[in-house]
């Protein structure tokens, strides 16, 4: 069922990140000429125009003489950062943070292609500031950070003008949409407007792990208001002042939306990103037999998850169908949390045969009020499937502090979802010392990196050297002294997301099924050798994300034509899909990605 590691070795030569590419690239058409493209960041090349270009469109005079290259105006800009990195050195952090993140956003505002070969080039330097932690900061100062539009926003005003404010958007085709409502950003809560970092973040991801072309991109706010008393009262607030819509009024706006896209581009892809949970549950079953759509902080997470728990279970040399055995703490019960137990607790069922409801036994739910059981009055729907008998381990009442829950269960697994920083405290990291587990594994998975659960010096240093860690923002390795490191995983959905949207996009699949979202989990919890777990490593490092995006798509994609979902994406009919084997479904795939080069630009009236 699961194909672990077998195939890991295979893949380890493909690793390689793409140089340079010295193929000539094909035209691109271009509506405008003269200082118009100059503006425009997806055609700008800067002082990159070749003469003959400029006496096409009409740049002649507009700009220096001298032609730089590609590669010299790369070289030229990371020299600029690399200074900008030596003369903060020393600042606090969130002033460093933010000034790298200037540096990119204003690349990014300019000029695309150099922005994006920049980003895949660094992406383990870069990551962290176009993503998190540093979006996170960008996203509570944004009205305050804001220069130029980016994306689209819709708000409660614009209700019954959707469909044709969605013709406002400038390109021709939207392949991938990220969409948020601000209510739940990160760990950071309700952010309104300013929460549009987020999908914009997203999708840079999107661009730089799955080759998605970023003109086919677009990064959505839906403002429906917001209930954070600060931002409603700061007057550089940009978003609507206004208490959050609910119940009806809300859910027709986001109806107007899905029905205004998918009537202008209805095979376009919408990853719904960090809505509060009630949403979060109510969007996804109410979308996603109907569009090509998933939650990204359910079910992305959960696949993310699940590969770090099967690897856990590597890492102790157990057999895969020992993740049935193993106990598991989860700590938050929202759309995070409940998104990773839904899926374990189906991945355990099949793996056991024995029924979901015996699969639950091993799975233990923490919130804010402590262990969930039956007990729990007014328990959340979503949450009251894994409620725990009262009693069900001796001592363990309703509401059972996570302490006590650790001490008693002794568990293989502590996973953090929480968005509370710190409340894997040093008590509960030693009580995990006493795990039936020879290495436990704890999972800090809230972000940005002030919320993490646990930082992973603490892990190491109060759970033991023996852990296997994993966090949602990155941390450094930990040094355990006489030569010995500390692994640190970085446990984020981005390792799925972007492969989930290329495959369910090359496959022009209706919908997003169970199937493929499971095909994107097993494609990398096998990606591993197990050479690697035992090192503690149990998910492959960003630098080559691109590669790992490929090979998720590629199982996704596989997946959508084994349902029988898949109709085909540009000139590639489902009956080609459906001949091609695995090697030539990787290799239409990697194909299909954009790589950032400048192209020959040809005015067309
Ligand atoms: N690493 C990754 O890939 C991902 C990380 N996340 C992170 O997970 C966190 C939670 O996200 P959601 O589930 O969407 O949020 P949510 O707001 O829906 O759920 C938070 C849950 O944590 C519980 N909680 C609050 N205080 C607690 C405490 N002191 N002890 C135990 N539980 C407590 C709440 O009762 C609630 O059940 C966020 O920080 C987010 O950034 C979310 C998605 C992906
Ligand atoms: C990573 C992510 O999606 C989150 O923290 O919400
Ligand atoms: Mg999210």
């Amino acid at each position: 069922m699961w194909r672990a590691a077998r195939f890991a070795a295979s893949r380890l030569s493909n690793r390689s990140t793409r140089p340079f590419s010295t193929a000539i690239p094909g035209p691109c058409m271009v509506h405008k000429r003269g200082a118009d493209i100059l503006h425009d960041p997806w055609f700008n090349k800067d002082t990159g125009f070749p003469l003959t270009e400029r006496d096409r469109l009409g740049l002649r005079g507009l700009l220096p003489p001298r032609v730089i290259s590609f590669e010299q105006q790369y070289a030229r800009f990371m020299e600029s950062y690399r200074s900008l990195e030596k003369n903060t050195k020393g600042q606090p952090e969130g002033v460093v943070a933010l000034a790298k993140w200037r540096i990119l956003n204003r690349l990014h505002d300019r000029n695309e292609t150099l922005y994006y070969r920049a980003l895949i080039d660094n992406i383990q330097d870069f990551a962290p500031i176009i993503y998190t932690p540093t979006v996170g900061l960008v996203c509570q100062n944004y009205s305050g950070l804001f220069r130029r539009p980016r994306g689209m926003y819709f708000s409660a005003k614009d209700k019954g003008e959707m469909m044709s404010m969605i013709y406002n958007w400038p390109a021709h085709q939207v392949d991938m949409i990220v969409l948020t409502d601000g209510s739940r950003i990160l760990g950071l809560g309700d952010l309104g407007v300013q929460g549009i970092g987020i999908p914009i973040g997203k999708l840079d991801m999107y661009v730089a792990a799955a080759g998605i072309n970023p003109q086919r991109i677009l990064p959505v706010m839906l403002d429906v208001g917001t209930n954070n008393q600060k931002l409603l009262e700061d007057r550089l607030y940009l978003g609507l002042r206004q208490p959050r819509l609910e119940g009806e009024e809300y859910i027709s706006i986001v109806d107007e939306f899905m029905e205004a896209v998918h009537t202008r581009w209805p095979k376009a892809i919408v990853q719904f990103e960090d809505f509060q949970m009630k949403w979060a549950f109510e969007t996804l079953q109410r979308y996603r037999r109907r569009f090509c759509t998933f939650n990204d902080d359910i079910q992305g997470t959960a696949g993310v998850a699940l590969a770090g728990l099967l690897g856990a279970v590597r890492a102790q040399g157990r057999p895969l169908s020992d993740f049935a055995k193993q106990k598991i703490v989860v700590v938050g019960a929202g759309s995070a949390g409940l998104g990773v137990l839904n899926m374990a607790v189906q991945a355990v069922a099949r793996m056991s045969g024995n029924g979901e409801a015996a699969a639950k036994n091993n799975f233990f739910l923490i919130d804010k009020d402590g262990l969930v059981t039956k007990e729990r009055n007014k328990i959340d729907p979503m949450a009251a499937p894994f409620a725990k008998d009262p009693g069900a381990i001796d001592g363990l009442r309703e509401g059972a502090s996570l302490l006590e829950v650790v001490k008693k269960v002794k568990p293989h697994v502590l996973l953090g979802l929480s968005g509370v920083g710190g409340v894997f405290n040093h008590e509960v990291l030693k009580a995990m010392r006493e795990s039936d587990s020879a290495k436990p594994a704890i999972f800090a998975m809230s972000n940005p990196t002030m919320n993490a659960e646990c930082t992973a010096e603490d892990a190491f240093k109060h759970a033991g050297e023996n852990i296997v860690f994993g966090s949602g923002s990155p941390f450094d390795n930990v040094d355990l002294g006489n030569g010995k490191v500390g692994h640190v995983n970085q446990a984020n959905n981005m390792y799925l997301f972007p492969g989930i949207g290329l495959g369910a996009l090359l496959s022009g699949a209706r919908i997003i099924s169970d199937g493929m979202l499971q095909a994107a989990s097993e494609c990398l919890a096998s990606y591993i050798t197990d050479e690697d777990i035992q090192k503690g490593i149990l998910y492959p490092s960003i630098d080559c994300i691109r590669n790992i995006t490929v090979e998720v798509g590629a199982a996704v994609l596989q997946a959508a034509v084994a349902e029988e979902l898949a109709e085909g994406h540009c000139e590639v009919g489902p009956k080609e899909l459906m001949n091609m084997c695995k090697e030539e479904i990787v290799e239409y795939v990697t194909r299909s990605m954009w790589f950032p080069v400048y192209s020959p630009l040809v005015h067309e009236k």
